[in-house]
């Protein structure tokens, strides 16, 4: 494949960017009352409003044509079939088997998963109603009421993220705890308030060699030994989630309390895989199964759609068009709705730990952007603080804004002003305030000539900021499900393009490796230290504060 720089498209795009000097979207729209509409595209109850973003026909087209060149229907349909597109790690990329409702096979090296993909989905089905009706008891007859859920990176950003989204939809009688990290304070607080009697633990680990899961679950262990528990009572209350089998039960866990998964499912990808089994118990098995049908609704939408209708494709071209050709280098990520705060995050490790990429190909190093920082919180809260970059600042950032029509039980007076503030940030960065604007408002003020030019001056809002508008008319559990797949394919779109291998993590692991290395010099105070000067001296500083 030529190099993407050389490619014709790249560099239409490239003049076509350079076309836009002087345009403003605010024109645009005063010269297009169908621009709005023209530009808006709906999927899976979700409407994406794309009218605010530094597009025309012209430029669309050669996006879409971009696409052609690269190759994305191909290599979407790829992914779908099983094919081994993670090339690093020899393996296939099936997330989307997770949720394949259409009663096809899928096949992996001519092996149909879709028998092992819905025996565990019954698996977990049975074992929620076993929870929720109590028929599974501690072992002191005690009905389950805490849930801990240990595991990090994928196996706790989904959980915990898409659980908190649906708050309005949590089963009654469960609550659910989570811990991720291995600072000692995180499961220390959370085991504090909690009773071993009527507390089930479950570890979720793909690899079952996760430092902090491992660590994390021990300590769990010792919680439930050290307050009355025995070896045999363990079962009532350990489970795990793990693709490696024989580790678990090396580890003590029953295999009866094994939830498989497969090593086709990446960590970012897992929450559709048992990893999502503590959103099924928080939830109940029926939202848990939305969730899953509102991913295999957007699946088709990728798969099926034309691309001018295609959301994925969408989001997917426009932070391409962004980060290749005006150097936008993040991508920020704005819900208007409480519920939804953790989703930068949850996005934010699906779009770096994918994308974060310098190789394409075989062994082609790049020379164009790739992915972008993700990063964001809920609004209205960053419009009080960060939004004044994004408003003024020296760089581009383009934004997702997030808002739904409607939420349970939820007083009209302050959600009309969560939207009127949301759509009023995607209106003052699209239009900006022109100096004209800011000097005539200060008419009256008693300014010398020369303040007034000064303040009108900093007043002053280019405008012509990107923002993609999502609305969707309640957040269930089917559109989120359909939310997150939305941005997977997002995500793929992008990887498609710049041609990284999207599925592997090699920087993420090389940490792992660094840190346990280390960990045996810290805690054996007699070993050589054979690290660089830094480390070495950080050792030192720590061991000798820690005699
Ligand atoms: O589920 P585990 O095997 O414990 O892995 C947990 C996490 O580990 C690494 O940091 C990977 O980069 C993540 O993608 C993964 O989700």
């Amino acid at each position: 494949m030529t190099s993407l720089t050389q490619t014709g498209n790249w560099q239409q795009l490239q003049a076509l960017a350079q076309g836009l000097n002087g345009q403003h979207m605010r024109d645009w729209f005063k010269q297009d009352d169908q621009r709005a509409q023209r530009y808006t595209s709906q999927a899976c109850g979700i409407e994406l409003d794309y009218s605010k973003n530094l597009i025309n026909d012209e430029i669309l087209k050669a996006l879409f044509g971009l696409a052609e060149t690269r190759q994305v229907s191909a290599k979407r349909d790829a992914m779908f079939a099983g094919e081994i597109i993670n090339h690093t790690e020899g393996r296939a990329v099936l997330h989307t088997a997770l949720r394949n409702f259409s009663g096809k096979p899928v096949l992996v090296n001519g092996q149909d998963v879709m028998p092992e993909v819905l025996a565990t989905q019954d698996k977990i089905k049975s074992f929620v109603e076993r929870i929720h009706s109590g028929s599974h008891k501690g072992y002191t007859g005690k009905a389950i009421k805490h849930i801990v859920s240990i595991g990090i990176g994928g196996s706790f950003l989904g959980p915990k993220i898409m659980f908190e989204a649906l708050k309005p939809y949590w089963y009654q009688g469960i609550k659910l705890h989570f811990v991720a990290n291995v600072d000692g304070c995180h499961i220390q607080d959370v085991l504090a308030g909690l009773d071993h009697e009527d507390t089930l633990i479950v570890m979720s680990s793909k690899s079952f060699t996760t430092q902090e899961t491992l660590q994390n679950t021990l300590t769990a262990k010792a919680w439930f030994l050290q307050a009355g528990g025995t070896q045999q009572d363990i079962a009532k209350h350990f489970i795990c989630v793990s693709s490696n089998i024989k580790a678990a039960v090396d580890f003590g866990m029953d295999e009866d309390n094994i939830f498989p998964m497969w090593d086709w499912v990446g960590g970012r990808y897992s929450l559709w895989s048992a990893i999502g089994l503590p959103i099924a118990l928080g939830l109940g098995y029926d939202s848990y199964r939305e969730l899953l049908d509102g991913a295999y609704a957007m699946d088709r939408h990728f798969v099926e759609a034309p691309v001018e209708q295609n959301l994925p494709m969408l989001m997917g071209l426009l932070g391409i068009w962004y980060a290749n050709f005006f150097g936008a280098q993040s991508h920020v990520l704005l819900p208007y709705y409480h519920y939804l705060r953790g989703f930068p995050a949850y996005v934010q490790q699906l779009d770096m730990e994918s994308n974060g990429k310098s190789v394409a190909g075989d062994a082609e190093q790049v020379d164009y952007a790739t992915g972008p920082v993700i990063w964001g919180s809920e609004g209205t809260n960053g419009q009080h603080s960060f939004h004044q970059l994004i408003h003024q600042g020296q760089v581009l950032i383009p934004a997702d804004f997030m808002l739904p029509l409607n939420v349970p039980n939820q007083d009209n007076t302050h959600h009309a002003m969560l939207a009127s503030n949301c759509f009023g940030q995607t209106q003052a960065l699209m239009q900006g305030k022109s100096y004209e604007e800011a000097y005539a408002e200060l008419e009256g003020k008693g300014l010398s000539e020369e303040k007034r030019h000064s303040l009108a001056t900093h007043k002053t809002m280019p405008g012509n900021k990107p923002s993609n508008t999502l609305l969707f008319n309640q957040l269930d559990p089917k559109t989120l499900g359909s939310l997150v797949a939305l941005y997977e394919h997002k995500v793929f779109v992008q990887g498609a393009i710049w041609g990284v291998n999207s599925f592997d993590q090699w920087g993420v692991e090389l940490g792992k490796v660094l840190g346990n290395n280390i960990l045996a010099k810290l805690t054996d105070s007699a070993a050589e230290l054979d690290f660089d000067a830094s480390t070495n001296a950080l050792i030192s500083r720590f061991r000798a504060a820690n005699q």
